[in-house]
Formats: C-alpha cells, structure tokens, sequence
C-alpha cells in the first residue's frame, strides 16, 4: 500500500540542526546537503527503505551518534514509520539505534523543524570493534506500518516537534 513520501528539509532546516551535531562550514554543508539520497528500498520485496549516511562516519564501541538525516516524511493517517537497524550492520559490528527503535509520528511532519528526522546510532558491540562507513552507506531502515486507536479515543493535541515535546 502506497501511504508515504520522503523529501528533503529546505537548506536552512538542515544547517541549523546540522551545526548543533558537527563543525562544517557552510560550503561543506551544502554539499553534504546536496548529496542526500532519498530513502530507498534495495529490492521489489523489500518492506525497509534504507536511510543513508550523509558523510562518512567512524563508530567506537560504545559512543553514540546522533545524525540529521536532511529527510522528512509525510505519513498518510492510521500509519507510522518505524525505524530499525539493518541486520548486516547489526550482526557484524552491533550496531544499534541509541533510542532502540524509532517511531516517525505522521504529525512530525507539520512540526516547527520541517519534521526533520534524526537518527541515533550507537556501536554496541562486546568484541570492542570499531568501523567505519562511507557517505552514501545505507545505516538504517524504516519500514511503513498501520496502527489502531482505542474506540474512546479523543486526543485532539497537536504535536510541534519531537524528542520529548509532548511533555512540555
Ligand atoms: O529516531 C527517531 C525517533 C523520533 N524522531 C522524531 C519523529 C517523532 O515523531 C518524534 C517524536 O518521537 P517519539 O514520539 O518516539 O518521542 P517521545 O520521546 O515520545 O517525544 P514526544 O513527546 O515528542 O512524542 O521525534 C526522529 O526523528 N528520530
């Protein structure tokens, strides 16, 4: 079922998240910004549309990075976008999402930040590897999926961005 779209977030959204995370100039961030890929599926059958690493990145064990992706997603009502680990990743160096799974609120999209959507990524493995990956890697990937409500539900809040907004 067709229920989604990825687009970038405008330039500006990108740079004034991006500088919170990373020490480029403005050059530098643009072409980072220019180069983001859309999220993609590998394959007909896949359910997961890989997200890609804007730049280069090198993993500790242990340390957590927290990645703009420059992408936002406009979810059609009664679905939500999850993100996952990829399992090549996941399997060799342990690489996981810091906050475990990702949750995409389709009410993200509207928010102040465009929806800007972020990704933490933590190197978890007990072996100690370190590793690396290229700009343009696939890291993450974040499968569509329907949800249900309770039949007395009446929320009427409107969400205004993410990472612990709602308790505000
Ligand atoms: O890996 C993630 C997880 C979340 N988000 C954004 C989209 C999501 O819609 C919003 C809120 O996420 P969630 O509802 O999981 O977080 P919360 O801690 O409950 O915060 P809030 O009070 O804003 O709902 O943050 C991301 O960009 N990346």
């Amino acid at each position: 079922m067709k229920v989604g779209k990825f687009e970038k977030v405008s330039f500006e959204q990108f740079k004034k998240d991006w500088v919170k995370q990373f020490n480029d100039n403005d050059e530098k961030i643009k072409e980072i910004y220019d180069a983001i890929k859309i999220p993609k599926r590998a394959t007909q059958g896949s359910a997961g549309y890989d997200f890609f690493s804007p730049i280069d990145l090198h993993f500790e064990p242990k340390a957590k990075i927290k990645i703009p992706t420059g992408i936002r997603v406009r979810i059609d009502e009664g679905w939500v976008l999850q993100i996952f680990p990829r399992s090549s990743l996941g399997f060799k160096y342990g690489l996981r999402l810091g906050n475990t799974t990702g949750i995409i609120d389709s009410d993200y999209y509207g928010s102040d930040n465009e929806g800007h959507m972020f990704m933490s990524l933590v190197c978890d493995n007990d072996e100690n590897i370190a590793f690396d990956l290229t700009a343009g890697s696939a890291i993450v990937q974040g499968i569509f999926i329907p949800f249900g409500i309770t039949v007395d539900d009446e929320t009427t809040e409107i969400r205004n961005g993410g990472f612990g907004s709602t308790n505000k």
